[in-house]
This record gives C-alpha cells, structure tokens and sequence, in this order.
C-alpha cells in the first residue's frame, strides 16, 4: 500500500521494506519544448558533467519546463498502481524513467528485480524483423538468456496468436497483433514490475480478457503493475492504490477510487471557475417589481440544511425564494441547467406546469422548490435559468445562477447519475 502524507498529499516513506520492488524518490524531469535548444541543453550538460561542474539539474533554463516535479511513490511486490492524469501530464515520462528509457534530472529511482515495459505500440520491436526473430531480440533485451527463450518460444506464440504469421516481417502485423506479441513477450519473462501503458486498450475483447486473466495470475505470483490507463474501469478493476498527476506534480495518491473521483471531479470542471453557495439577490422597488421577486436561489439536502454544493445522488431540493405581493394562481416554476465543462450542453429543462402541478402562493415570503430525489447531475459546473411564469405573464427571472455539483460517488463514462439498485430475484431452484 502507498503511505499518504495528508497534510502534503506525497507518500510517506517506509524504509528497511524488502517488499519494495520501485522506489521513487523527489523525482522530476524537465524537457525543452526547442529542439536546437534542447539539442544545445545536451551538450552543455555532457560538457559540465565531464568537466566535473554542477550541471544545476533543479533549475530550469529559458525553454525548459517540468514534465516531473518532486514525484514520490513506492511498489511493493505483487502491488498494483494505477497511474491518471490528462494529456502531457507526466505519465509515460514516469513510466519510461522507472524502465530506465531516461534518466530523472533530480531524485532518486530505485528498481528491484526485472522490469517488463510495455509502453507504447510495438515498442522494442523492430519492424523489418520477423515475429519469430523479434521474439529472440525483444526478450534478450528485457533479461531473458537465449536458452530461456528457446525454453518459453511455443509459450509466446501461443498466447500471442501469431502462428500464422510468424516469419513475417513485424511491420506488416496490425496493431492487435503487435499489441499481443508484445504482451506476450513481457509476461513471459516472468517480470518483478509491469509497466503498462494503455496497450491493454488494443485488442479484442475475448484477448482483453485474456490478458487480464494473466495479469492476476501474475500477481498472485508476487508481480507489481504501474498501469496508465484513462478508463477508469480498468483501474477499478486491476489496480487497489493509484496515483493522480497533473501538469508533472503528484495531486494525489491512494486508494483507486478515491483518486479516481478527484481525478474526474477535475475532469469536469477543467476550464471553469468553480461556482460556490446560494445566490441572494437585493429586495427590489416596488415600482420594479411585478408581483412576485426572486431573492434566493440555493439548494438543500434532506434535512433542510442550505448546501454549498450539492452532491450527485443524494436527495436534494433546488429552492427559489420569494417575496410574493399579491396572491398567485397556476404560478409556475421554470428551472433549466446548462453544464459549463464540456460542450455547454442544456442537461434539462424542466417546469411545475408541463409537470401538471399548478403552484398556487399566497402574499408573504414563499420557498418554491424542485424536490430531486436523487440528483442527476455529474459533478462539474453548470448555468441555470430560473423564472417564475403564470400563463403567459412573467413575474421574475434569474438567468444565470451558476452551481457546482460535486460528488462522493464514482460517475465516470456517464452523462448522468443514474440512481439504483441491483437485486437478485430468485424464479425457482
Ligand atoms: N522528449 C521530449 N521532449 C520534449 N517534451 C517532451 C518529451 N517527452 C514528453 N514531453 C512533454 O512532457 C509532457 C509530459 O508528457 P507525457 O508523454 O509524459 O504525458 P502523458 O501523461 O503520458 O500524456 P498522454 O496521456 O497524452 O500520453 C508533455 O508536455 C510532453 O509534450
């Protein structure tokens, strides 16, 4: 299990665990978006370093950014890690420092054992070469001795499904079949750690499966797994503890699901200013009032407590108050919501009178409200347009009330929470 800090959010290092296959320690890795300059960058640095200067690896020169900052984490064996994180944010530049494809510029990587990558497409292949001689050359290059191979060869194949198409060059093969050979090759050098990057997402079904069958054989067996995928079905499915990067840093780490909701809850609100709490608005003249004024709109969970945010799935009550001057017949309540993150799509539009529920107020001050058994709405931010309407008179409208919803469920791949319950229903023995 990973040990998480909480007041940092960075693991807590166990020393003396002779469980630990990687060890990651204050690892960063920087890159320069100029490829003159990197090229440059390089040089100077193999120059200071057979000088004996101090490269100053911790600094970033014009160009250069962080695609690893002061990363932390540690595998035990037969440990499964989950690795998210949105485009460019650090995750295969991890995966390829633990394989010792590159090296980090600050921090310290310690692997025990054998490392299997499998981190890119028909990665260590060689495409003029044929499967069967990049079987030989592929295994020796992760550890494996020729005699083994021989040994392992019918394996391979086998579980590869490639038979038919073995003395063939690589680079005629489809990305399935390179996938599977790759795959292959890798569990059959009975690894200490697995690195996978999203191959697992190539393939069949019925090979999925397969692979996946292999994976837990593996694992009983005492094999670790950092595995990179942005379906968070797979992680919930393979790996207990994960870790969410973003832009380099280390957000958080533990147990699957909960990195997993932060991740998404993210997910959702990327690229809006997260809206917080009731709305309250000024009492209006009388001269601008036409009868009925909205001054509130806030949302309450079952208890009647007003929320910051409501939550996804739970029983809440969207509440609009108002300060009513004259008695109301057939009012009705109008409330439509638009989510900001994404494609600005209207996610309902919903009104008391379509729903054949006339709302008749009397003067004073009144709580309309839209009673949601469970709440549908995905966490993310979202626009409402609030109006309260009797026939074709208007009384008062709000038209942008923003709100975040937030949620300690997991939702992902779903456009809206479906509240439920699974039964078993036993017809006969
Ligand atoms: N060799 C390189 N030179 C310059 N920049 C690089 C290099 N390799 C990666 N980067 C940059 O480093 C950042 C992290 O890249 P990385 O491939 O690790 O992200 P990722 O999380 O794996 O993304 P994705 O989910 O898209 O695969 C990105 O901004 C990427 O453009």
């Amino acid at each position: 299990m990973i040990t998480v800090n909480k007041s940092e959010q960075q693991p807590v290092f166990e020393t003396n665990d002779s469980d630990i296959v990687v060890s990651v320690k204050d690892v960063s890795k920087k890159f320069c978006r100029d490829l003159k300059r990197s090229l440059f960058y390089g040089l100077q640095d193999i120059v200071t370093e057979i000088s004996g200067g101090d490269r100053q690896s911790d600094r970033l020169r014009k160009r250069e950014f962080w695609a690893l900052r002061d990363v932390n984490f540690q595998l035990r064996r037969g440990e499964a890690l989950g690795l998210v994180g949105s485009n460019g944010a650090g995750k295969s530049t991890l995966l390829r420092i633990i394989s010792g494809l590159i090296h980090p510029d600050t921090g310290i990587i310690q692997v025990k054992g054998r490392v299997a990558p499998l981190i890119a497409l028909g990665a260590g292949f060689n495409p003029i070469l044929t499967g069967r001689e990049n079987i030989y050359a592929n295994m020796s290059i992760l550890g494996l001795p020729t005699s083994e191979i021989k040994r392992r060869f019918d394996d391979v194949v086998e579980f590869a499904e490639i038979a038919d198409a073995l003395d063939a060059p690589v680079q005629t093969y489809s990305s399935g079949m390179a996938a599977r050979l790759g795959f292959a090759c890798a569990i059959h050098i009975d690894p200490d750690v697995l690195l996978i990057d999203e191959v697992l997402a190539v393939g069949d079904i019925r090979f999925k499966m397969k692979c996946h069958h292999r994976l837990a054989k593996l694992r009983e067996q005492g094999t670790a797994f950092v595995l990179v995928s942005h379906n968070p079905h797979s992680l919930l499915n393979v790996c207990n503890t994960s870790i969410y990067l973003k832009k380099g840093q280390l957000i958080t780490s533990g147990e699957t699901e909960a990195v997993m909701r932060q991740y998404e809850e993210d997910l959702c609100m990327s690229g809006t200013e997260a809206a917080i709490g009731p709305l309250f608005l000024p009492e209006k003249p009388k001269s601008e009032s036409l009868g009925l004024d909205i001054r509130a709109i806030y949302f309450k969970d079952a208890a009647g407590n007003i929320l910051d945010t409501p939550y996804t799935g739970e029983h809440t009550y969207w509440c609009v108050e108002c300060d009513v001057h004259d008695y109301i017949e057939d009012a009705n309540l109008g409330i439509s919501a638009t989510a900001l993150s994404g494609e600005n799509n209207r996610v309902f539009y919903l009104t008391s009178t379509s729903d054949q529920v006339p709302l008749n107020l009397a003067p004073g001050k009144v709580e309309l409200q839209l009673e949601m058994p469970s709440l549908g709405l995905i966490p993310g931010v979202y626009t409402s347009h609030v109006y309260v309407r009797s026939g074709v008179r208007s009384y008062d409208i709000v038209k942008t009330f923003r709100f975040t919803v937030k949620s300690e469920r997991l939702v992902s791949n779903c456009l809206y929470y479906q509240a439920r319950n699974w039964n078993v229903v036993q017809k006969s023995r």
